[in-house]
């Protein structure tokens, strides 16, 4: 049937979804309660693979267990093997044309109506299966699972809104100009990481709102909840075929998705050196593809926080506190680096106060609210956390506090500080993606120098914050660290970026930069096309320059 849009629309206004509190006695405390107690009771969850909006089971199972309690599994998931990875690309590439051409107000409205739903119906489920599957604790899982998935389809219809209005300044007498923006020619693949569920929906949805046709593969540890958003996706309107769901063995569904033909773009986020190694099976791919593939990827972090002499102790230890420890150290822009001024550190009371408040952390399972820290991820993350303390301490650094893990029931690891006199020591250059800070202590006259360890230790420059009050020093810091990080902030942590408010991403090693959470990725996922149109029309074909 023959589309027709017979107006301009106008998209609503959009905000960032208002985060509740769950704090004591709340309805949505009880709420949540209710939800993930009837998912424990229901668990394990079966999940297929979804081809052409139908579910197909390749009967080749993989448990996802709970990670703070593992002898448990919340779902168990069909790998898709070749054939279902061919079918998903095929049917991907039959869904183009009909996605591609649905007026842009169709699109957006299925995306607005996928935020009310993360927002509402599926606020609970969508936090419980994030809390279950992936640690969190609920508030980690409130402000991933309901508000930022939200705030990512609602501002993405916005940018979008505003992207699609770009159009030339300029139109020579009797012609006009336009720009259309069409989807890539073929297919993109999404690879999304374990610890957002929030990132699992907008790596699809990105290039699905321009137009896109998507494979999307979930992470193995995220499989759960990328499956309910999968389903409240496809209850939102996007068509069969437009994202194709299929969780699998990594390497295999990534590497025939990437000798297609068509591959036409990889969104990816996670670590470094596996976006590094598609990168360069990409490029070696390149003679397949009938156009360059759009490479977008947001990586690891070596994130750090820098505490100058004049800075509030008690803000820049509470503000260090949450960003290392919230949701276990393991979000791509947690701290990992403290480089504080002796004056602080000793006499102005931060190590004794940052020692005194960690050691009230309390760590456990969701089931209790109190709990400021759950489980690490699975087993391969807590022994590579704890291999990380013993080389750090190999290597003279010295443990505060922490440095031990229990995963006798779940994958606990303790909040670990070491401090180390080494500005270059193991846990000071390498992502360890887990609870775990290391501290430099600088002399206040080494101000300068420090900054300059700062640029040059690691290959990371995702996210870093600057503590002071004084507003030269925060002037002169940012400007010398001007490619330490993608996001900087100032007197405030340095995690927990929004959607709309702080565009997100690192460059160096953590990435490419496109800034999730704003306009900028859009760009990405579309090939623009110019039109002309003249109105007048040639008499003959000289110019007056020709005229004798
Ligand atoms: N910069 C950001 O915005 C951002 C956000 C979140 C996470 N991260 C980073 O992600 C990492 C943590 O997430 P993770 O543990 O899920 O990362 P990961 O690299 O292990 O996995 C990411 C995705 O790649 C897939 N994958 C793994 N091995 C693969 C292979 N050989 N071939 C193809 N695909 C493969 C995984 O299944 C998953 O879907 C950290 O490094 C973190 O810093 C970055
Ligand atoms: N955008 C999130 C981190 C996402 C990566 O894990 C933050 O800013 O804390």
């Amino acid at each position: 049937m023959a589309s027709a849009q017979l107006a301009i629309f106008k998209v609503p206004d959009i905000d960032n979804e208002p985060m509740r509190s769950y704090g004591p006695g709340s309805a949505e405390r009880k709420g949540l309660e209710e939800v993930l107690a009837q998912m424990e009771r229901d668990s394990p969850f079966e999940v297929p693979c979804i081809v052409n909006g139908k579910p197909v089971k390749s009967g080749k199972i993989v448990k996802q267990p709970i990670p703070s309690d593992h002898a448990r599994y919340l779902s168990y998931y069909h790998e898709a093997d070749q054939k279902i990875v061919s079918d998903a690309v095929d049917g991907a590439l039959a869904a183009k044309e009909e996605w591609e051409t649905l007026p842009w107000n169709d699109r957006a409205a299925i995306f607005l109506k996928a935020a009310e739903l993360a927002s509402g119906k599926y606020r609970y489920k969508l936090m419980a299966a994030t809390m279950l599957g992936q640690g969190k604790n609920a508030w980690q899982a409130e402000i991933d699972a309901a508000a930022e998935l939200s705030d990512f389809f609602r501002f993405g219809v916005k940018f979008v809104e505003e992207l699609y209005s770009q159009q030339p300044p300029k139109n020579s007498p009797g012609a006009w100009n336009r720009v259309e923006y069409r989807a890539l020619e073929g297919f993109v693949l999404a690879v999304s990481p374990f610890n957002f569920t929030a990132i699992g929906g907008n790596l699809p949805g990105v290039p699905a709102l321009v137009g896109n046709v998507v494979l999307w593969k979930p992470s193995p540890a995220a499989t759960y909840s990328n499956y309910i958003v999968y389903q409240l996706l496809e209850e939102a309107g996007v068509p069969p075929g437009v994202i194709q769901f299929v969780p699998g063995p990594p390497a295999e569904v990534v590497a025939q998705a990437i000798s297609h033909p068509l591959f036409a773009g990889l969104h990816f986020t996670g670590s470094t050196a596996i976006f590094k190694r598609l990168w360069k099976d990409i490029a070696q791919n390149l003679d397949i593809y009938r156009s360059y593939p759009r490479i977008v990827g947001e990586t690891g972090g070596k994130n750090f926080h820098v505490v100058h002499s004049s800075a509030n102790v008690e803000n820049a230890v509470f503000q260090s506190i949450r960003s290392a420890f919230e949701y276990q150290g393991q979000k791509c822009s947690a701290l990992s680096r403290l480089y504080v001024s002796s004056s602080v550190w000793n006499t102005g009371g931060f190590k004794d106060k940052l020692l005194e408040q960690i050691a009230g952390i309390k760590i456990g399972s969701h089931t209790k609210f109190d709990n400021f820290m759950g489980p690490v991820i699975n087993k391969p993350a807590f022994d590579k956390i704890l291999s990380y303390i013993e080389k750090a301490k190999a290597a003279g650094g010295k443990t505060l506090i922490g440095g031990t893990g229990d995963d006798s029931v779940g994958y606990f690891v303790q909040p670990t500080v070491i401090l180390t006199k080494d500005p270059k020591s193991v846990t000071m250059v390498e992502e360890v993606f887990g609870p775990v800070l290391t501290v430099y202590v600088f002399e206040d006259s080494d101000y300068d120098s420090t900054l300059d360890l700062i640029d040059s230790t690691s290959q990371y420059a995702l996210t870093g914050s600057i503590f002071a009050s004084n507003r030269k020093v925060l002037v002169e810091t940012t400007n010398r660290l001007r490619n330490a990080a993608g996001n900087v902030y100032y007197n405030e942590k340095c995690t927990g970026a929004v959607v709309g408010q702080q565009p997100f991403g690192g460059a160096r090693g953590s990435g490419t930069n496109d800034k999730a959470g704003s306009i900028n990725i859009f760009y990405r996922f579309v090939s623009t096309r110019s039109i002309k149109e003249g109105f007048v029309g040639l008499k003959e074909y000289g110019y007056p320059s020709n005229l004798v």
